[in-house]
């Protein structure tokens, strides 16, 4: 049996680190083991500019040790709006640090009030992301709150997705966070061009989660989580060798407040123990071989970024999750909180050798 694992230095295709303190309180977290993170936009007021998003960065990295700017990059991405011109597409293209824009239906999730009511109105901007090889990102929900919650990334795909890369053909999509059997399908079947983020929470856990015992708001994210049956197809999509699915945490931090409330936010935090929490499913599924490129390799190739050349080693270990994570003058509570996980990544390389 396999107790330690050396892999290439994993990226986090799907990161929130909000800002001020919040951003400094969690953002060790990614930067101890992640090498690049694609930073989510949707702040209060979202970035929808490339200054913003240049701003943000230098937020990003004044936050970060010495130490830590050597092996952890930030790579920005703008919000989408209805009112998102061809101009910026340029502009973020001509920056050299944004990565990608995000589609965030309006309403579909956590601080996306100010996203695309009408895809059909962003058709000028997307053609110029086509032309300029700027990456498009989906929050893949619909938004009609006559739509049962758990079909909303099925009907986005139907009646979304698919006309959309119709219309654009060469437009690099990312659907983020996949959660069904359904999205599973359509990125397999899609052409190079179309690729997927999984998440170590939908990898994890069924809808059974937020209901067992009562309810537990920390289970609760968008997309949903899914029936026992989804959860499986994610795990085949993750450990089977395909270029299109890769590693994206969708770790999105929430004070203990706002989720332990009368109308409880959605985002499940994962930052603290993410590669250890992706290891634990590939060992589980026998697959521990294919995890070093979902981690490293897929998300790297399909962003067109060189892989990391250092890397990092997972031990078989047990350790116990905090139950709760200092977040600036509050706290939040991490995933598994108070649970003994059984992978845990080597604090350096140097301090394996022994
Ligand atoms: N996933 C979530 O449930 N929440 C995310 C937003 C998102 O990624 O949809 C957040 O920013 O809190
Ligand atoms: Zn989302
Ligand atoms: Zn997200």
């Amino acid at each position: 049996m396999l107790h330690t694992l050396n892999i290439t230095r994993p990226d986090d295709f799907h990161l929130h680190l909000r800002d001020g303190a919040q951003m400094q309180a969690v953002l060790p977290f990614s930067a101890r083991q992640f090498g690049r993170a694609i930073i989510m936009p949707n702040l209060k007021p979202p970035i929808v500019t490339t200054e913003l998003a240049l701003a943000y960065r230098q937020r990003i990295l004044a936050a970060l040790t010495d130490e830590q700017k050597k092996t952890f990059e930030p790579l920005m991405t703008l919000y989408l709006t209805d009112n998102t011109s061809p101009e910026e597409i340029t502009r973020a293209k001509d920056s050299g640090f944004i990565h990608g824009i995000k589609l965030y239906p309006a309403g579909a999730t956590t601080h996306s009030d100010a996203g695309v009511t009408d895809i059909t109105r962003c058709y000028a901007t997307l053609e110029a992301m086509q032309k300029n090889n700027m990456p498009l990102l989906i929050h893949g929900e619909v938004t009609d709150p006559e739509i049962d919650i758990f079909d909303r990334e099925k009907v986005f795909i139907d009646c979304i997705l698919s006309p959309l890369i119709h219309q654009f053909p060469e437009l690099r999509i990312v659907l983020e966070h996949i959660t069904t059997q359904d999205a599973v399908a359509f990125i397999s079947a899609a052409p190079d061009n179309i690729a997927a983020t999984i998440t170590a929470h939908h990898l994890r856990y069924n809808r059974n989660e937020i209901f067992r015992g009562g309810v537990r708001p920390h289970y609760y994210c968008l997309p949903i989580l899914k029936r026992e049956n989804h959860r499986q197809a994610l795990i085949r999509a993750a450990t089977g060798g395909c270029k299109k699915f890769f590693l994206g945490t969708d770790s999105a931090p929430h004070t203990r407040l706002l989720k332990e409330n009368n109308c409880g936010c959605a985002g499940i935090f994962t930052a603290h123990a993410a590669i250890e929490l992706y290891a634990a499913v590939f060992d589980q599924a026998g697959a521990l071989d294919k995890l070093e490129a979902f981690a490293s390799f897929h998300g790297a190739d399909f962003y067109q970024l060189p892989r990391n050349t250092s890397s990092i080693t997972l031990q078989k270990a047990d350790w116990q999750v905090p139950e709760t994570i200092p977040f600036a003058s509050d706290t939040l509570i991490p995933l598994c909180a108070g649970e003994q996980l059984h992978w845990k990544m080597a604090a350096s390389t140097s301090a394996l050798s022994i």
